[in-house]
């Protein structure tokens, strides 16, 4: 059994118009995604803004209302809100925001945003408490002075830093990571990724890492799925992924990569044209009638696009893939 199984998971925003403010259409931010995420990994969440990353990410954490479909954690499903209480899911289960700034709450001390999550969950004495949330600062690399300071007194990265040690403050078995340095320079990036990793290591967390950004990911995860507009177009390892991507959608997320080799640039924006025209001249090869993907269909143990049968099948042969 997976730690989190998502199956067919929907979520509709409805449009209300009108003097009576009827339904009249919905916005289709997640549209039926199926995938698992392990104990101790970290599973990547890719596509552009609007894609319905977000959405998937609040719905896990249960912040956001479920239209259908299911969220197993430990083969439970707590999209019904009883077993989330009855789970100690919300201890479990931890968010990170892209925004530290306005995640963290500007009036109150760095001691007490840290200890919040302490004090809902756990009853510990004042002295136990500090212990633990100097601890916490220690485990991210801040000094005891941080204790008294309040977020705008820190860098960005400082700032992610704290937001970490207040979702493992509980020991969480999972933390729904929602583009966590988008907002950073790329070398502040590097070090907060790398600190994530030693965290994961020393609890045994699994990450849903959500980025618009597969350069980012590479690094971080394991396994890989990749969203537009509200549906999974392709589901792979990290090698899948990179190395013989198959849907046209994330041909170009990795063609949108920068280059940071100088020498490599003028190649590399070659091959972000070329990717660009097949997308202009062969977009109703990926999409149907309506625009929308196709069903995912597996073409290696590992590896799933959305794309019609046949067609699938004769691009992964092409790329190499042993077939389902
Ligand atoms: N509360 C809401 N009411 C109505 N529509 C919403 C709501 N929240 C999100 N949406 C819409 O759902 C779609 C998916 O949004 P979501 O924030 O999940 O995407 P995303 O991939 O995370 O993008 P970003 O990285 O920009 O946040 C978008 O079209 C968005 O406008």
């Amino acid at each position: 059994m997976s730690l989190v199984e998502i199956k067919d998971l929907k979520v509709h925003y409805p449009i209300r118009t009108g003097f009576w403010n009827r339904i009249t259409d919905s916005v289709r931010a997640v549209d039926g995604i199926t995938f698992n995420i392990e104990a101790g990994e970290t599973y990547g969440l890719v596509g552009e803004s609007g894609s319905g990353k977000s959405t998937t990410g609040k719905s896990v954490v249960g912040l956001e209302k479920v239209t259908s479909g299911s969220i197993l954690y430990k083969g439970v499903d707590i999209t019904k809100k009883a077993n989330r209480t009855k789970l100690d899911y919300n201890q479990d289960v931890q968010m990170i925001f892209q925004d530290s700034l306005s995640s963290l709450n500007p009036r109150k001390r760095i001691e007490d945003i840290i200890a919040e999550p302490l004090r809902n969950f756990e009853h510990l004495s004042k002295d136990e408490e500090k212990l633990r949330v100097l601890q916490l600062l220690d485990i991210v690399g801040l000094d005891a002075d941080a204790l008294y300071k309040y977020p705008h007194q820190f860098s960005g990265g400082q700032r992610q830093r704290i937001g970490v040690a207040r979702a493992v403050a509980t020991n969480p078995k999972l933390i729904i990571a929602d583009e966590p340095v988008s907002a950073l320079d790329l070398s502040v990036q590097a070090q907060v990724l790398n600190f994530m990793k030693k965290i994961q290591r020393e609890f045994g967390i699994s990450y849903l890492f959500i980025s618009h950004d597969l350069g980012v990911v590479r690094h971080m995860c394991n396994n890989i799925a990749i969203m537009n507009r509200g549906r999974l177009v392709e589901i792979g390892t990290r090698d899948d992924i990179y190395n013989n991507p198959l849907h046209i959608y994330t041909k170009r997320l990795l063609a949108a990569i920068p280059e940071t080799n100088v020498n490599q640039r003028m190649a590399h924006r070659a091959s972000r044209l070329a990717v660009e025209k097949i997308y202009q001249e062969q977009q109703s090869k990926y999409y149907d009638e309506n625009g929308e993907a196709f069903p995912l269909v597996q073409v290696s143990p590992t590896h799933s696009v959305a794309l019609p049968e046949t067609i699938a099948k004769q691009l992964a042969s092409q790329e190499g893939e042993v077939q389902a």
